[in-house]
């Protein structure tokens, strides 16, 4: 697979961002930086953030302070219609698709379109199978098809499409493969990094490692509402990833070799200590992993890209 296309403008860049709820502090100066034409997976324990962190990119919380730039510009986002209107699209666990209608309806749901007061079933019909049909998506037998008669797998894929139908920039997955079987998975790992290589920014939340390494371009790592890494996925192993979600550090590793620079040349990002990070997270009686930046290819799981 050819490298994804590296942008000097970062899609979206978070910084400093602080989120408490009440007396408890749930993100800490997060810096989460997401390029186009990639998938950035966003990993973490249970609770370390993940998904107030999407909350906050997608206008439904609002943060204490910091900074959020898109596109290279200084952004307020204050409302959900504030991210919709940058193209920033969430796809949710739960999918909110309605099971007593079709897919297009679907698709269309809450914006459709009308000529008058009359829908236009034609545009959006063709619309909708314009946009499966720009996804290579071909699991779907008719777009009038309930869907409460779908797979898990198709269930996700509408949902997916219909995240992509209005000039979105940045779509977030909140484990789309949790429900799936492998054959489902895989078809949806197939379209996530579809998405990426037809230009758009995608953040994956998973908890699954074989599908961060099948289809990321990058891993951010939070632990305990901190950001402590975000490295190229070909620079960090398997058991790495494991030791920043549980331990929130690992050692040897370049932790910001995504977020500050997108040279695509590898060595220069290298010979950074995890220690030296800020907000990199400091746990007391760990060890730091004797690793090195070179023994990152030997990937036990044999799962990189
Ligand atoms: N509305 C809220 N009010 C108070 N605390 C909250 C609220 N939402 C989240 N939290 C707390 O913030 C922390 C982070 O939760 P969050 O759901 O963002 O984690 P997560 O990484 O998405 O976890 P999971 O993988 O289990 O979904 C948790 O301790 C949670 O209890």
């Amino acid at each position: 697979m050819s490298a994804p296309p590296v942008s000097a403008t970062p899609l979206l860049e978070l910084r400093g961002i602080d989120k408490s709820f009440g007396p408890v502090q749930v993100l800490r100066d997060v810096a989460f930086t997401v390029q186009p034409g990639e998938v950035t997976a966003l990993v973490g324990d249970n609770g370390a953030g993940k998904s107030t962190l999407v909350k906050c990119i997608s206008g439904i919380y609002p943060t204490d302070s910091g900074e959020f730039w898109f596109e290279g510009r200084a952004v307020n986002v204050n409302s959900p219609r504030d991210a919709a209107a940058l193209g920033i699209e969430v796809v949710y666990q739960d999918l909110a698709l309605c099971d007593n209608l079709d897919i297009v309806q679907n698709m269309f749901l809450g914006r459709e379109k009308r000529t008058g007061l009359v829908l236009d079933e034609a545009t959006m019909e063709q619309l909708a199978a314009e946009t499966l049909a720009g996804l290579s998506v071909r699991t779907v037998k008719s777009l009038r098809q309930h869907v409460s008669s779908l797979s898990g797998g198709q269930r996700q894929t509408v949902a997916i499409a219909k995240a992509v139908l209005w000039n979105s920039k940045l779509v977030i997955l909140d484990e789309p493969t949790a429900a799936l079987g492998v054959a489902q998975t895989a078809q949806v790992l197939e379209l996530v990094r579809r998405l990426a290589d037809n230009g758009l920014a995608v953040v994956l939340i998973s908890h699954n490692m074989n599908d961060v390494f099948a289809v990321s371009d990058r891993i951010a790592a939070l632990y305990l509402g901190q950001m402590v890494a975000q490295v190229k996925t070909t620079d960090i192993t398997h058991a790495q990833v494991v030791e920043l979600i549980t331990a929130g550090r690992t050692g040897g590793l370049d932790l910001t070799a995504a977020d500050t620079d997108p040279d695509p040349d590898p060595d220069s990002t290298a010979g950074t200590d995890a220690a030296d990070i800020p907000g990199t997270v400091g746990t007391p009686g760990v060890e730091t992993a004797d690793t090195d930046t070179a023994d990152s290819d030997a990937d036990p799981t044999g799962a990189t890209r």
